[in-house]
C-alpha cells in the first residue's frame, strides 16, 4: 500500500558514479544507494531507528544497499518528506525499477485486484463504465479518506468532519451513493458524473463496499459505517418528514444514525432484551440500556430495537436529555466509537416509530440480507489487500539467501489465500447480479446464500490472517513496520466473524433456507 503523489517525486538531478559513491563510507560523511537513488545518511545515521552500525557494514556504506533495504522496510519509509529529502542524486546510468502506486491507479501485483480490474481479463458483469466509477472512487478515497484513516486509527479519534465535508459535497455525494441504487440519488451529481443517479446497480454499491475496505484501518472503518446499518431501517419504515431530516443530515455529513439492538443481556435473541417502551399519552418512554453500538459514540440518533406491552417495537431515538453513551475499548480503534449506551425515561414521539406495534422484528431483519452483503463484499476486499503484502513481502525478503518464495510451503500458503478470496469474490459477483434482476421481495430468497458467503468470507479470512503471521513471522505481530498491516488484520479480522451474525449461526441459516426449498420429490 505504498501509495506515491505526484508532488513528492522531485528527485535530485545530480548524478554520481559508483567510485565515486563508495568513497562515502564512514561515520559522518555517508552515502548508500537505494534502486538507484543516492542518499546521503551522513547526518541521518545517528537517528536511525534501525541503529547506526548496520548502516556501517561494508555490504551498505557507500554501496548498493537496495536489496539490504526491502528485506526491511516499507517502501512508504522512502516517500516520507523527511527521508525523500536524504536523495542528493541518482547513479550514473541508472534507472529507479521501484515505483509506488500512483493514487487511485490499479495495482499491478498478481491477484490484487479482482479480475474485472485486472488487465487483460474479462468480466461478465462489469462495463468499462464501473472501471470509471471505481477509478474516479478510488482516486478520492485515497487522497481524502486515506490519510485521515491511518492517522485516526491511531489516534482513536473519529472519522474527521473534513472528510465527511468532502465526501458530501454536492459534485461527489458519495455519502448519498452509499446507500446503493434508489430514489434517494434523483438529480444528484454523483463522483463528478462519472455516473448517472439512474445508472448505478448494486455493482456500485459493491465497488462501494470493496473500496472503502482497502484501507486496513478497522476500527476507523466502522465508524464511519455505523449509520449503513442504522440509517436503512428509517429510510424504509420511517415517517416521510422523519426520513427526510434524518437522510438528509447524514448526506451532508452532518449527523449520524447507529443501530442499537444488541444489549449485554442479549445479542440476536431478541426475546432476551431488556430495553422496554412503555406507552403513554405523551409518547413512548424508554428504559433500558444497549452495548457494542457501533458509531455510537458520534451518533445524534439511534435506531433501537425495545420491548413492549404491545410487542418488539423499533423507535428512533434521538440524543437528548435521558440518553448517554460511554466508550467501550474492543481490539479496535476507539475510532470506530463503539459505545455503551444507556436510555433512562427517554420521552420518545410516536412520530418515531419505525413499523407497527409488534413488527419490529420485521423492521430489523428487512436490512439483514443487505447488512451482510455489504460486511462479506468489505471482508473479501481487506483479505485481498493482505494476499498483496504476502505476495510482495516474500519475494522481496530472502532468507538463506534466497527469496521467501522459493520456499515451497510458502508457495502452498499463497496459493490457499488466492484461492479463498477468488472464489469468495466470484460468489459476491454472482449474487449481486442476482440482487440487480431480483425485486426487494424476491432477493428473500438469497438470504441462505448470503448468509453461506458471508460466513465463507470471514472464516478463510481468518484462515488467511494466520497464514499471513506465519509468513512475516515476528513482524507479523508487530504494529510498526513491514508487518504492520498484517498486525491490524490479524488482529481485527474476527469482527467481521461477529458482526451481522455469527459465523455458525448463518451456516445453519443458509441450510435451513435449502432445506425449505428442497422438492417434495426429490430422491436419491
Ligand atoms: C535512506 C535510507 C534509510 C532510511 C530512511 C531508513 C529508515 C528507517 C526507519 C524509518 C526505520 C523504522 C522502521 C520502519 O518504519 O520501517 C528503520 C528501521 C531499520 N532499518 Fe533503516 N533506513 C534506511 C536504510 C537502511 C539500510 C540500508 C539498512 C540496512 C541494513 C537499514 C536497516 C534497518 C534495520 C535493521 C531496521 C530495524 C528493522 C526492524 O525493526 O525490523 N536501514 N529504518
Amino acid at each position: 500500500m505504498s501509495i506515491i503523489s505526484t508532488s513528492s517525486t522531485m528527485a535530485a538531478s545530480k548524478q554520481f558514479t559508483k567510485e565515486e559513491i563508495a568513497k562515502h563510507n564512514k561515520q559522518g560523511d555517508l552515502w548508500l544507494v537505494i534502486d538507484s537513488k543516492v542518499y546521503d545518511v551522513s547526518r541521518f545515521a545517528a537517528m536511525h531507528p534501525g541503529g547506526l552500525s548496520v548502516l556501517l557494514d561494508e555490504e551498505v556504506a557507500g554501496q548498493d544497499a537496495t536489496e539490504a533495504f526491502f528485506g526491511l522496510h516499507r517502501h512508504e519509509v522512502l516517500l516520507r518528506p523527511q527521508y525523500a529529502r536524504l536523495q542528493i542524486g541518482t547513479v550514473v546510468g541508472e534507472k529507479p525499477q521501484i515505483v509506488a502506486r500512483a493514487a487511485g491507479a490499479v495495482s499491478t501485483v498478481p491477484y490484487a485486484e479482482p479480475m474485472w480490474l485486472t488487465k487483460g481479463y474479462h468480466s461478465p458483469y462489469f462495463t468499462e463504465r464501473h472501471r470509471a466509477f471505481q477509478a474516479a472512487l478510488r482516486k478520492l478515497l485515497e487522497e481524502v479518506v486515506l490519510p485521515d484513516a491511518l492517522a485516526r486509527e491511531e489516534d482513536g479519534k473519529p472519522v474527521s468532519q473534513a472528510v465527511w465535508d468532502k465526501l458530501a459535497e454536492a459534485s461527489a455525494n458519495v455519502m448519498a451513493l452509499r446507500f446503493g441504487p434508489g430514489p434517494h440519488l434523483q438529480g444528484r451529481t454523483l463522483l463528478g458524473g462519472v455516473v448517472k443517479p439512474e445508472e448505478v446497480t448494486f455493482l456500485h454499491a459493491l465497488i462501494l463496499a470493496q473500496e472503502f475496505a482497502r484501507f486496513n484501518s478497522r476500527g476507523y472503518m466502522d465508524g464511519g459505517n455505523g449509520s449503513l446499518i442504522g440509517l436503512p431501517p428509517i429510510l424504509k419504515y420511517g415517517r416521510p418528514e422523519l426520513r427526510d431530516k434524518i437522510m438528509n443530515d447524514f448526506f451532508d455529513g452532518k449527523k449520524f444514525t447507529s443501530l442499537a439492538i444488541s444489549e449485554a443481556f442479549a445479542g440476536s435473541d431478541v426475546s432476551g432484551m431488556k430495553t422496554f417502551a412503555t406507552k403513554t399519552d405523551k409518547g413512548w418512554v424508554v428504559n433500558g440500556t444497549k452495548k457494542w453500538i457501533t458509531g455510537g459514540m458520534v451518533a445524534s440518533y439511534f435506531t433501537v430495537g425495545c420491548r413492549s406491552e404491545e410487542g418488539f417495537v423499533v423507535l428512533v431515538i434521538e440524543r437528548g436529555p435521558g440518553v448517554e453513551t460511554k466508550p467501550i475499548k474492543t481490539a479496535y480503534s476507539s475510532a470506530a466509537g463503539t459505545a455503551f449506551v444507556t436510555f433512562d425515561n427517554v420521552l420518545v414521539p410516536f412520530e418515531n416509530q419505525l413499523g407497527e406495534d409488534g413488527q419490529g422484528l420485521l423492521v430489523i431483519l428487512t436490512n439483514f440480507n443487505a447488512e451482510r452483503w455489504g460486511m462479506a463484499a468489505a471482508a473479501i476486499s481487506a483479505h485481498r489487500v493482505i494476499v498483496e503484502e504476502c505476495l510482495k513481502w516474500a519475494t522481496q525478503r530472502k532468507v538463506f539467501g534466497k527469496p521467501l518464495i522459493s520456499q515451497a510451503v510458502i508457495r502452498a500458503k499463497l496459493a490457499a489465500m488466492i484461492s479463498r478470496v477468488e472464489s469468495a469474490q466470484a460468489w459476491i459477483e454472482a449474487i449481486t447480479y442476482q440482487m440487480i434482476n431480483m425485486s426487494h421481495e424476491q432477493q428473500a430468497k438469497l438470504a441462505g446464500q448470503i448468509g453461506l458467503l458471508k460466513s465463507f468470507a470471514t472464516k478463510t479470512a481468518q484462515e488467511t490472517a494466520e497464514d499471513a503471521v506465519q509468513i512475516f513471522g515476528g513482524r507479523g505481530i508487530t504494529k510498526t513496520g513491514m508487518g504492520k498491516h498484517i498486525e491490524h488484520y490479524h488482529r481485527t479480522v474476527v469482527f467481521d466473524a461477529i458482526l451481522g451474525g455469527a459465523e455458525d449461526v448463518l451456516d445453519d441459516l443458509g441450510v435451513r433456507q435449502a432445506l425449505r426449498m428442497m422438492p417434495k420429490n426429490a430422491r436419491l
